[in-house]
């Protein structure tokens, strides 16, 4: 990703400048002094904020006032106990529903109105938009191919996102059922203050705008006494604008843990965002969307870390994949698929099997390992023995190796999971090169289909890396 950007278009600059404006009047902030970033067009990421001068680390580069962002506190003031129940995304992707623009005019909301309009309006280069049209767009459509063209941990990543939509949509949906009133809070023409939001279908791509607009721009914002609660998310205008990247400039400040903060003040502070380097004025300024694979970004945000060739194989680009599906079908052709599956999910061990560039040598997880020596241990039974009428004796080599008392269940059991793992790595490698010939036909050649053809590609060299990696350290006997 590089500096280069241009000024914002016509429509855009005037929502950027509305957008200080209603900071300044509407909440007091600073937009002259204290403000030292500015929105910009880039050249292959949308918008993105740009330093307006040089500063050292540490600087403050701006405040976001507390009133202006919009999170389950700001919004209880305005919705009813009944929506108040819905979680955090549930209910800012409702108020977003409530308050989206119509097509490229200006959000007529008097209370966040400056700051939705600045949202963006198009999301038809997202993942999850291609998967929920999956049913009306037909199979040479762009949307298709590529669906039909992401590696499986991908698309299982992706069907999962995607459930989490549906499941949002269903709750927001009823609680709009239940209590119809919630529409006369609209600003928009089309909804109809009698309680009807319109045509329903079109109000489910609203809402998936809405819900994309969330799930891409919210960032971790302390809300509820509990840091872990998941509720803990923000809408924060300025900030909202920052690209990712794996080696950020802007950092916000954490004062919540500060002796003598009041429990009160936790929960209704302006974020502080500092720049954690040296920076340039006209540079552009990341934020790390937290450690994220590529899967997960391209799957959330819609877009990867495109490393260059061969970074993932010698472990300069932290790379890894995930095996869910390659490690169900190595036990769906056991005889004791059940009684494996059922012993790794008592131990805590199914699932999240994973290969891995960095640290080096390029390595399986560790609860790859263990699901596999556990398969090698029944495996090796023959086929008289039934393992649960000897589970103990069968599995205490087993458990000795996860309660750390033994580090192997024996030699041969070590010999035979990682053959078995050489064997997972080359044919993952070999269905890799054949997704890396990815070629979209159609209308795929243009805009951002290249752009994302390319997304695919990387994808696929990750997995064609990482399990090439890990098959020569399995060659050259690295243990692990
Ligand atoms: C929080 S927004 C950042 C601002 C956004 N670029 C915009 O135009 O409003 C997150 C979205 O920006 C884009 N994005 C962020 N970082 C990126 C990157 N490193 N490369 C490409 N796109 C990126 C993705 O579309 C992502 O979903």
């Amino acid at each position: 990703m590089d500096n280069a950007s241009s000024s914002l278009g016509m429509n855009d600059e005037r929502r950027w400048r509305c957008l200080l404006s209603w900071l300044k009047n509407q909440h007091g902030m600073d937009v002259v002094d204290a403000l030292l970033v500015e929105c910009r067009d880039t050249k292959d990421a949308g918008k993105g904020l740009f330093a307006t001068r040089a500063c050292p680390p540490s600087t403050v580069l701006f405040t976001v006032p507390a009133k202006a962002m919009i999170n389950i506190n700001t919004l209880s003031a305005i919705f009813s106990p009944r929506v108040r129940e819905m979680t955090a995304v549930q209910q800012i992707s409702l108020y977003l529903l409530l308050h989206r623009p119509a097509q490229d005019e200006d959000s007529l909301d008097l209370v966040y109105g400056p700051y939705i309009s600045t949202l963006p309006r198009d999301f038809s280069s997202h993942p999850v938009t291609w998967f929920m049209k999956r049913h009306t767009s037909n199979e040479h459509d762009t949307e298709s191919q590529l669906l039909k063209s992401l590696p499986p941990s991908v698309l299982a990543a992706l069907e999962n996102l995607s459930a989490r939509f549906l499941k949002d949509w269903e709750v927001v949906n009823k609680c709009m059922n239940e209590e119809p009133d919630i529409m006369t809070m609209s600003s928009r023409s089309d909804f109809n203050k009698s309680g009807c939001a319109g045509d329903f279908n079109s109000v489910v791509d609203d809402f998936l705008w809405a819900w994309l607009n969330v799930n891409t721009r919210c960032i971790y914002y302390r809300v509820t006494p509990s840091q872990s609660d998941p509720d803990n998310l923000t809408l924060c205008p300025i900030l909202d604008f920052a690209n990712h990247s794996e080696t950020p400039h802007i950092v916000p400040v954490n004062d919540l843990d500060l002796p003598g903060t009041k429990a009160s003040n936790k929960l209704t502070r302006n974020l502080t965002f500092v720049c954690s380097s040296d920076i340039v004025e006209g540079q552009q300024l990341f934020l790390r969307y937290g450690g994220h694979p590529n899967r997960t970004l391209f799957v959330n945000y819609g877009f990867l870390d495109n490393f260059p060739p061969n970074a993932g194989a010698i472990g300069e680009f932290s790379a890894d994949i995930d095996l869910q599906d390659v490690m169900e079908k190595l036990f769906s052709e056991s005889r004791f698929q059940s009684w494996i599956r059922q012993e790794l999910e008592d131990e805590g061990y199914w699932g999240d099997w994973s290969l891995h560039s960095s640290p080096q040598p390029a390595h399986p997880s560790y609860r790859m390992i263990t699901a596999l020596r556990l398969y090698h241990v029944v495996e090796s039974l023959g086929p008289q023995v039934p393992p649960d009428s000897a589970s103990d004796v069968i599995l205490r080599s087993w458990k000795d190796t996860i309660n750390g008392r033994t580090s192997s269940v024996s030699e041969d059991n070590e010999r035979l999971w990682r053959n078995t793992l050489l064997d997972i790595c080359e044919l993952v490698a070999a269905r890799a090169r054949d997704g890396m010939r990815i070629t979209l036909s159609g209308s795929g050649t243009s805009g951002w289909y290249s752009w994302m053809e390319e997304n695919v590609r990387c994808l696929w060299r990750e997995e064609l890396e990482v399990a090439t990696a890990v098959a020569c350290s399995l060659r050259a006997g690295e243990e692990f």
